[in-house]
């Protein structure tokens, strides 16, 4: 079973739109069995896809042995995808890390085992905190493929291998976690963009996939009517990108794809 970690340490580069775009066109046109893992305790890709209400998160699944994952599973109005939730209980964990109280960071892993041998789903995304704190941590060890947004900016692409070099940390630990590539987000035509990017695929310590994904007013849109903007507004650039990047991961275009 995939399961891709959304990471970046950098804030607002598309982690969350990301994840809901993808885990929403790999369930609806797709027809996989998707689970959504919110690791942020911003909790945005939660409020995008449940109603407010009360619900058993991630928190729970890492500080409590054996939490029963049913538990912690909710469907989502998207046929074919649920969520595990967040909150921001999660923040409480890295506070727990100053106290030597240990976080156990191999409990998304094993949920990950366990739903693969229950074969409850086909899929699961992990969206990622912008900072490499427990929950992060405990995601990308979840990982089967790490894919890394990233807006073409000086002080990102510069940062890249910075961030590369921490997950790399972490895959000596999982040597099964792979980094399936970095995608360029929130991206508009000009010099400056254009040639950030060909300085990204250029230098970049890992692939960069061949789709970046368009900046869009109706992403913004989007995240008020928790739609994914790929339902919300489907002829928009941002949707049609995300429907190439999913084709692109799953190797429809005869490439190396992750097969899902
Ligand atoms: N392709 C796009 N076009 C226009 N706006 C976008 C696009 N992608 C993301 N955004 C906007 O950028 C902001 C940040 O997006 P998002 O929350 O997905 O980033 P993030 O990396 O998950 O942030 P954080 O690290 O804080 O969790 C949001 O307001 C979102 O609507």
């Amino acid at each position: 079973m995939k399961a891709f970690a959304i990471v970046n340490l950098k804030g607002g580069v598309g982690k969350t739109v990301t994840a809901v775009n993808l885990a929403a066109i790999l369930a609806t046109e797709y027809q996989r069995r998707v689970l959504l893992v919110d690791c942020d305790p911003q909790a945005n890709a939660t409020q995008s896809l449940l109603p407010p209400g009360e619900y058993n998160t991630l928190a729970g699944l890492l500080t409590i042995p054996d939490a029963y994952y049913d538990d912690l599973l909710y469907r989502s109005s998207i046929r074919g995808l649920d969520v595990l939730p967040a909150d921001d209980e999660l923040r409480n964990l890295d506070v727990d890390l100053l106290e030597g109280e240990r976080p156990r960071l191999t409990a998304l892993r094993d949920l990950r085992d366990a739903i693969a041998e229950d074969d409850a789903y086909d899929v699961l995304i992990l969206d990622c905190p912008p900072a490499l704190s427990p929950a992060c941590a405990a995601a990308i060890a979840a990982s089967t493929d790490v894919i890394i947004p990233i807006k073409v900016d000086a002080y990102s692409v510069r940062g890249m291998h910075e961030l590369t070099a921490q997950i790399d940390r972490l895959r000596r630990i999982y040597p099964d976690v792979h980094i399936a590539g970095c995608l360029p987000t929130v991206w508009y035509k000009s010099d400056t963009v254009e040639q950030g990017e060909a300085l990204l695929r250029q230098h970049a310590p890992c692939k960069v996939f061949r789709t970046h994904i368009r900046r869009s007013p109706k992403v913004d849109e989007s995240t008020w009517t928790g739609e994914p903007v790929v339902s919300w507004s489907p002829r928009s650039g941002a949707a049609q990108d995300y429907r190439a990047f999913a084709e692109e991961l799953l190797g429809k275009e005869g490439d190396h794809g992750a097969e899902v």
